[in-house]
């Protein structure tokens, strides 16, 4: 259920008993950050930002915390996904411990989802659990990251493979904060927007293939393919916080996706996380197509979409080497869905209708891999 609140402000419940929580979304919504912060009764906030952000949007949001009567301490990381370290948890923590975070106070995570992860798991494991609110900056954050409590970081042998589930107690996303975003880092943001449409949303996925221009303009049409994302995540998370069955759905396209950012060492020159979705959801439709699961027309469909708006589809988009398939089954064979050795793939019978799949033989997996990595593709704007 999406509630439509006066003055541009969108509101998503998401309903997980005592564990439930609002995203607000709308434009200012930021400015509230002092006012929530202080009915969640918290005496000091940590404010975690990257370099990018803090030069933003950070001072704001302390003025915000500070005309509340909060003590607030910003944190500050570096950009990009290497900063989802052991390394950076450390230096977090640290920072929490030295602001002297207790148990009642918040942290408060604010910006991409490199930052609500670390943040947020940071938070988790604090006195063995501090509240967080999450203030996602990116296109990405506000439509998936900074909802559903995935928090953690990423190891050479895999993505986010240590980490927790940890409710934010809030979610503030200020649509505001998107105009200083990067044309590359919103483009990225809106593969995850496109997952929702693929994974059960026929409706959804047509929508944006007639009014994707809007949604990367701005105004309404953004606004909605924000809130009708989160209400997609919102629905599948409250009835399935840990992934135990159809949570596994949100991870369309990203066994492929996490494989192939753990190839390139997380190197967001190279392929960020968006972009790595992008490609993977390509795979995923491609792989189902390969299987006579789904039409080669609706797999070129989706795959039109996304090169439409500049997203890459291709293996062979990515510059520089990425290894063969050995390497690429390695890393998938660490995917958190992988249950007595057996990798689990959510696969697709059409646009909107997803499944999850876990007797798939490896060897096709592999053999349909190669033939990707095979393929003699030109050019990423092809
Ligand atoms: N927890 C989850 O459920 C979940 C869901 C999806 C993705 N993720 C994780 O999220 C991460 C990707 O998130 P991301 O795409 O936001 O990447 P990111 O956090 O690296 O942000 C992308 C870039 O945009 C900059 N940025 C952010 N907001 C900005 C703004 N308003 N203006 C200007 N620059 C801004 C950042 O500094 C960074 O350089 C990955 O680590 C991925 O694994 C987690
Ligand atoms: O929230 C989820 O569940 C998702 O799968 C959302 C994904 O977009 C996100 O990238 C998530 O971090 C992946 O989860 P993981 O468990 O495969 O690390
Ligand atoms: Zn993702």
């Amino acid at each position: 259920m999406t509630v439509f609140a006066p003055d541009d402000l969108t509101v998503v419940p998401v309903s997980l008993g005592d564990r439930s929580y609002e995203i607000k979304i709308g434009p200012g919504v930021l400015a509230e950050a002092g006012d929530a912060a202080k009915a969640l009764g918290a005496r000091n906030v940590a404010v975690v930002t990257d370099q990018t952000v803090a030069g933003l949007h950070l001072e704001p949001v302390m003025a915000s915390l500070e005309a509340a009567g909060i003590n607030a301490a910003p944190i500050i990381v570096p950009p990009g996904e290497s900063t989802k370290s052991f390394a950076h948890l450390e230096k977090v923590c640290a920072g929490l411990l030295a602001a002297r975070i207790e148990r009642g106070d918040l942290v408060l995570a604010l910006g991409g989802g490199v930052v609500g992860d670390l943040a947020g798991f940071a938070a988790a494991v604090l006195r063995r659990g501090v509240r967080a609110i999450q203030a996602p900056t990116s296109l990405l954050a506000q439509v998936d990251s900074s909802v559903g409590g995935k928090t953690g970081i990423n190891t050479p042998v895999g993505k986010n493979l240590i980490g927790s589930f940890h409710q934010p107690s809030l979610v503030l996303a200020d649509t505001d904060v998107l105009d200083t975003l990067s044309p590359r880092e919103f483009r990225a943001g809106y593969a995850e927007v496109v997952k929702y449409g693929l994974i059960d949303d026929t409706e959804f996925f047509m929508w944006l293939e007639r009014n994707w221009q809007d949604v990367f303009a701005g105004g309404a049409a953004r606004t909605r393919a924000i809130a009708k994302s989160c209400a997609s995540k919102a629905s599948i998370v409250s009835r399935d916080e840990f992934e135990t069955g159809d949570r596994a759905l949100l991870n369309l396209g990203h066994t492929f996706a996490h494989a192939l950012e753990g190839a390139v060492a997380y190197d967001g020159t190279r392929l960020v996380h968006g972009e790595a979705v992008a490609i993977g959801l390509a795979l995923a439709f491609r792989f189902s197509a390969s299987l006579g699961l789904v039409s080669q027309a609706e797999a070129d469909r989706v795959v039109d979409h996304l090169r439409a708006v500049g997203l890459p589809t291709r293996i062979s988009d990515i510059p520089g080497e990425v290894g063969n398939a050995d390497r690429l089954m390695d890393l998938m064979a660490q995917d958190k869905k992988v249950k007595a050795g057996r990798l689990t793939f959510i696969l697709v019978r059409g646009i909107g209708r997803s499944f999850i799949s876990t007797d798939i033989p490896p060897q096709n997996a592999k053999s349909f891999l190669e033939a990707e990595l095979a393929e003699p593709v030109p050019s990423f704007d092809d």
